[in-house]
């Protein structure tokens, strides 16, 4: 019996796949509680996971440790479905695909995703898709939306994953590095890995039909390798974050503009909302912080946009 370090890259439910670190895949089952402390969740490994494996030689192996993870996107409980679900670990980055226009994204969809992977503590580029199709108001519009985002120091990129011919700034982005891909429906995602990465073609189709019939939704995962080095995951659950749920208390602190000029607010426990004197408020009305920022902050903090997923 020889143990063996690997990486998740594939999780069925019950069955994992494991890339070793020599190169080999072998389909991994786990036998007993080996559960990460202080983490409840219906699958005890994911997507993502760097685990210890005994190898026997025969077909299956069997991991018998999860390495401490940097990070993890989890689906916490609902009344629908009663545990967490962890649908990625030790993510690099996540990359949202967002459209001015054909369709438009709503920027309170995108100041959540943002925030999402704030408190995830997962870095976040903004890929806007489609400039081909965009008249000389919707690229102003992109032109804003962009120094607003590098402004808070958030990079951004604008393509056509259509018609552009050099897509390498979309590749070194994604070059050894464990991202996920979101955005809204139609906004070019398929399209965007395709161009980078032709190979995934029908894997991309795959994950879509697991997707349409939500039958396998709470257990299928898998990285998809590139070529170039790296993988994508474009899992169910993860397009748009939808379903993380952040304390309302901290929600400011995912919003890193606005968490610097809470520091100066007289009131420890502001909610930066109702309260006089509150320098978040000052900040918006001096422009300091963008408005459509600040909006986005309410909005979440009063829950007025439970229909943005
Ligand atoms: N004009 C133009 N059309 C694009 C571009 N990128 C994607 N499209 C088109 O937009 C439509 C949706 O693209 P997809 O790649 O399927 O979008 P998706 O984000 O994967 O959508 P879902 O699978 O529903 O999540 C397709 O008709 C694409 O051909 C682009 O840069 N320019
Ligand atoms: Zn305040």
């Amino acid at each position: 019996m020889e143990q063996k370090n690997g990486l998740v890259i594939k999780s069925t439910g019950s069955r994992y796949t494991v890339l070793s670190d020599n190169g080999e895949i072998v389909v991994c089952q786990i036998r007993g509680k080996i559960r990460l402390k202080g983490i409840k969740s219906t699958n005890p490994v994911s997507v993502g996971d760097r685990v210890v494996y005994d190898d026997d030689g025969s077909n299956e192996g069997v991991i018998s440790k999860i390495e401490e993870r940097k990070n993890y996107i989890i689906r916490k409980a609902t009344n629908l479905s009663k545990e967490s679900h962890i649908i990625a670990a030790n993510v690099d980055q996540a990359v949202l695909i967002v459209t001015i226009n054909y369709p438009m994204t709503s920027r309170v969809f995108v100041d959540r995703f943002i925030a999402a992977s704030e408190a995830y503590g997962i870095p976040v580029t903004i890929i806007f898709n489609k400039t081909d199709r965009y008249d000389a108001k919707h690229m102003q519009i992109l032109d804003d939306w962009r120094n607003l985002y590098e402004g808070i120091g958030y990079k951004t990129l604008a393509v056509s994953a259509k018609k552009q011919a050099d897509l390498s700034e979309v590749e070194a982005l994604l070059k050894n590095k464990i991202s996920v891909l979101s955005g809204h429906s139609g906004v070019g995602k398929s399209t965007l890995i395709n161009r980078v990465e032709p190979e995934l073609n029908l894997k991309t189709a795959e994950i879509s039909a697991i997707h349409q019939s939500g039958k396998h939704t709470t257990t299928f995962a898998e990285m998809h390798a590139l070529s170039f080095g790296g993988y994508i995951i474009d899992t169910p659950g993860i397009r748009g974050f939808g379903l993380i749920h952040i304390e309302k208390e901290e929600l400011y602190h995912y919003f890193k503009e606005i968490f610097e000029f809470a520091e100066n607010c007289r009131f420890n426990n502001c909610s930066h909302y109702s309260e006089p004197g509150c320098s978040v408020k000052e900040a918006v009305e001096s422009g300091n912080i963008a408005l459509s920022r600040y909006e986005s902050y309410l909005s979440i903090l009063l829950n007025r946009n439970e229909k943005y997923r």
